[in-house]
């Protein structure tokens, strides 16, 4: 939209030295009321932009206001009911209780019934959302082709080899079970301390197969997205759908299946929600073709068993923390690209990180490398990684059960 009108003609004037004085007069008459006309239509042009400029300024004002809101709270989502004259009626996701809110000009105009909105605790509306902010958007993490490969992870040979057996095969030769009679594994779960691997095990796999990986974080489906849980499992499994081959992979899926616990807040009524609507999905999966479901958790104890289910997550993994053979195949992978002095022995520094998970080790060897840089040298030390693993330890909060040597 443009908003610069033509500027008026520039008036000109025309005296002839040889004219007689009253005509010249005349003619200095005219030029002087198109002058003043043009001087009031450039006035009035300056007063619209003076309306404009204050307009946006306004604008600005509320948008840094609506931006500030949504950087500060978690939000919750709700449903435009119906529009009043000046207010809003709005369903809250999750527990539909029902509410007349104020809102100003500006987002009133965007407003239609059926608008799905972010509001705060005082049920003020903060965004409205359309089809970029939508919260399944938000909560996925959608990738055609991650990058990570079984070269990348290491210490995890067996763990490989089964994951190939129950996500690859299935997917690349399915016929090796239909002709053996058997169902392939519906759900696989890999189970396991952090950062150990769970996450790029699913990647892997997803490269291998060019299937579209399609990562959801079980914490983000009940903390974030309060109220939204159910229907954003249910729009996981319809994009999959749409993108299979396809490899689901449900991060911290603890936080959607636990244990029920003894108190019956709204809370635990929504994360119940969620997890029946994931079984409900995972139940009707096998008509689905090409779509293979990983989930990963650190908290193996708190999953409710009835996820365990034949049929739901029925293959288990452990991928547990390295043995010092992984540690030092670990460090090999993180240190590939880096100029490490000859008496550097990894074998050692792996027997000297026990305890350490593959995460830890990759933040070992950037921090080597960053002492090596501090120093001024491009090649790094065995004294660079013991400064490393020094202030490793001295970062680690008293009484993080971590064993150095
Ligand atoms: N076995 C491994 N081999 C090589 N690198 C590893 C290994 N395990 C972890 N890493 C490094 O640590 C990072 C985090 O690993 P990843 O996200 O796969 O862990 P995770 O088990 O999914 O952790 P979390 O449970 O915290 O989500 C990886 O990007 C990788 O750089």
């Amino acid at each position: 939209m443009s908003h610069s009108p033509s500027l008026p003609d520039r008036p000109t004037l025309n005296l002839d030295p040889d004219m007689p004085v009253e005509e010249r007069l005349a003619a200095l008459r005219n030029h002087f009321l198109d002058v003043s006309r043009v001087h009031d239509e450039l006035t009035a042009q300056l007063e619209t932009a003076r309306d404009r400029q204050s307009e946006l300024r306004e604008e600005v004002t509320d948008l840094q206001a609506e931006n500030e809101a949504l950087k500060t709270s978690s939000l919750y989502l709700a449903t435009v009911e119906e529009l009043t004259d000046d207010q809003v009626l709005l369903k809250q996701h999750g527990n539909n209780q029902e509410v007349l809110t104020d809102v100003s000009p500006r987002l009133y105009e965007r407003l239609e019934a059926g608008d799905r909105v972010a509001i705060n605790d005082s049920f003020a509306i903060q965004t409205v959302l359309d089809a970029e902010t939508d919260a399944r958007a938000q909560a996925m993490e959608i990738s055609e082709k991650p990058d990570v490969v079984y070269e990348d992870i290491g210490g995890l040979e067996t763990q490989i080899q089964e994951v190939r057996e129950a996500v690859e095969d299935p997917l690349t030769n399915p016929e090796k079970f239909s002709e053996v009679g058997i169902d392939p594994p519906t759900g696989v779960l890999l189970y396991g301390p952090p950062g150990t691997g769970k996450t790029m095990l699913a990647k892997a796999v997803a490269n291998r197969t060019d299937a579209t990986f399609i990562k959801m974080a079980g914490s983000e489906l009940v903390q974030k997205f309060i109220g939204e849980g159910a229907r954003l499992v249910r729009d996981l499994f319809e994009m999959a759908e749409e993108r299979e081959p396809a490899i689901i992979f449900i991060d911290e899926i603890d936080a959607i299946a636990s244990k029920r616990t003894e108190s019956k807040t709204s809370g635990d009524a929504e994360v119940q929600r969620t997890m029946m609507q994931l079984l409900s999905e995972m139940d009707g999966f096998d008509q689905r073709g090409d779509i293979s479901i990983i989930a990963a958790t650190n908290r193996f104890d708190m999953l409710d068993r009835a996820i365990l289910r034949p049929g739901r997550f029925d293959r288990l993994i452990e991928v547990p923390e390295p043995d010092a053979e992984g540690r030092e195949q670990i460090l090999k992978i993180h240190t590939r690209g880096m100029m490490l002095a000859s008496e550097i022995d990894l074998a050692s520094i792996a027997a000297d990180t026990e305890g350490f998970s593959g995460a830890e080790l990759e933040s070992l060897a950037t921090e080597a490398g960053m002492f090596a840089i501090r120093d001024g040298r491009t090649e790094v030390t065995r004294a660079d990684f013991g400064s490393a693993l020094e202030k490793i330890e001295n970062d680690e909060s008293p009484g993080t059960p971590i064993a150095f040597y």
